[in-house]
């Protein structure tokens, strides 16, 4: 039987993205449909989504979402059913899905997202002329809300719901003052609904109402029990214990495959690893790097606390010493940023840093780089360490979430058991990443060993076809239709 799930996600690709959230939201419909699952997405209606609408068709208006006028409208991402929340006040603004052009968050992502939220749960509950779904499968705090609305303020509370956590350190936290024009009931507003430390915690009460909870890898949703990951809701976790899913995100293999990514110099697989050159050729001359065949290292990251991108600043000094070179793609923290480029200043022809978001460059860097860095502290799933093991860019990471699910560290019994894919270190400092660094220059200058490693990494399937069917069987266990 068809199960009909709505998934509610306010960034999603090809449309819109930010980060691994849209990476995950947009694969999901085509790796649950070979599953019987008709997954339907809820996005917001941002210009760059309005704009990929083409005769859109109106389903539904609201006089007042949460005071606010606004229309769903009925598309399609890809192959897939897409509405679309149209709603101009809220949406319709230069910048990104969160801030303004200069990378501020908008002051009112509260009630943006309440109002994102309010519309799902009227469209999950059949009252936005659509039928009611079976499911709705939640995504981070913008879109938890959603489930406290179907459980507080619907005719449906018992719809079954599914809430992820891509990444505990965004809450959505708000004072106590909006929850009046929330639209809530009073009963909402206690320990076990939307209150949190004192005001409306929106993730938490998504976690709160949800029927499972699931996160993106099995280690994470261990970490995530302890306070050093759960940052302040690690409480409710271990509440929830026994709803507590770790499903591991997949990779798209039709947006991420060598064999055919346009974005390349050249395509290549794992039989054909010397066409790599080109593109590490390409890297060196987008970057102005000296050409060479020493370890070319890459990074693609937001350049935040998390991402361990501080930590990375400091090393650099050494991994060009010791003969290596970096071309580095990504943007955020001022001060990093300005670390990067004083490095590059530094190592002219040896540190390449490219400030911004650049898709296609991102898959260049992949596809010619030796070695992809993964420093983060904490990393729910990450995504940079799978696409690297897809294109032969071997992942060196931190032993966390994630990175540790997904990477085999290269000791000495993974090499002669020769199953290692990566390079694995323990805790996110200076003298752990120099060592991790230094372990795979030496790895690299061995190259029938690194090509071993090489080729491991891209036989090592991490399509979505086994975590479609895990959150599959969940959706099936909740709502129990075979
Ligand atoms: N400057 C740039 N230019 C181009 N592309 C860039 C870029 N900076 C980053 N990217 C891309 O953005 C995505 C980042 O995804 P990650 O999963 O690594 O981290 P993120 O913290 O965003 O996601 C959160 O959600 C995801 C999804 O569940 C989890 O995997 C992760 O652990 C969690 O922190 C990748 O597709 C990467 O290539």
């Amino acid at each position: 039987m068809t199960l009909r799930v709505l998934s509610v996600a306010s960034e999603a690709v090809p449309l819109v993205k930010t980060g691994g959230l849209a990476d995950v939201a947009g694969a999901l419909p085509a790796a649950l449909a070979p599953h019987g699952v008709d997954m339907t997405t809820l996005l917001p209606g941002y210009p760059a989504v309005g704009k990929a609408l083409r005769r859109a068709r109106k389903l539904h208006e609201w006089p007042a979402l949460l005071g606010h006028p606004a229309r769903l409208l009925a598309g399609r991402i890809g192959e897939h059913p897409l509405l679309v929340l149209d709603c101009p006040r809220l949406f319709a603004r230069e910048g990104g899905p969160y801030g303004d052009p200069s990378g501020t968050d908008w002051a009112d992502n509260w009630l943006r997202f309440a109002a994102f939220s309010r519309a799902a749960a009227d469209v999950a509950s059949g009252a936005a002329g659509v039928p009611a779904f079976d499911l709705v499968h939640a995504h981070d705090w913008q879109a938890a809300m959603t489930l406290a609305y179907l459980r507080f303020a619907s005719d449906t509370p018992d719809l079954h719901t599914v809430m992820t956590i891509h990444n505990m350190a965004f809450q959505g936290w708000a004072e106590a003052s909006v929850f009046p024009r929330l639209g809530l009931p009073r009963s909402a507003w206690s320990v076990e609904g939307v209150e949190s430390y004192g005001g409306v915690g929106f993730l938490k009460a998504g976690m709160e109402s949800a029927s499972a909870i699931t996160t993106v890898s099995p280690t994470y949703a261990a970490e995530i029990r302890q306070p050093e990951f759960g940052m302040g809701l690690e409480g409710i976790v271990a509440a929830r214990g026994g709803r507590v899913h770790g499903i591991l995100n997949g990779i798209d293999p039709a947006v991420w495959n060598p064999g055919d990514d346009a974005a390349l110099a050249a395509t290549y697989t794992r039989s054909t690893l010397a066409r790599r050159t080109r593109n590490k050729r390409a890297i060196e001359q987008a970057m102005g790097l000296e050409p060479g065949e020493g370890p070319l290292f890459t990074v693609v990251s937001r350049l935040t606390w998390q991402k361990g991108m501080d930590v990375l600043v400091d090393v650099l000094d050494h991994l060009v010493g010791m003969g290596g070179r970096l071309a580095l793609l990504g943007s955020g923290d001022a001060g990093m940023e300005a670390g990067l480029q004083a490095a590059a200043a530094r190592h002219p022809g040896r540190i390449g840093v490219r400030i911004g978001y650049d898709e296609d460059f991102s898959h260049l860097l992949q596809g010619g780089a030796d070695a992809i860095l993964v420093p983060s502290r904490f990393e729910p799933c990450g995504l940079t360490q799978l696409y690297g093991l897809a294109y032969g860019c071997v992942p060196v990471v931190a032993r966390t979430g994630g990175l540790a699910d997904t990477v085999i560290d290269a000791n000495p019994a993974a090499l002669a058991a020769g199953v290692a894919t990566g390079v694995q270190f323990d805790g996110v400092n200076y003298h752990a990443l120099r060592s991790a660094i230094d372990r795979a220059i030496a790895l690299h200058a061995r190259p029938e060993e690194w090509r071993r490693i090489q080729r491991n990494g891209m036989k090592a399937d991490f399509s979505w076809a086994a975590s479609g069917r895990r959150y599959a069987e969940l959706y099936r266990s909740l709502t129990g239709k075979a």
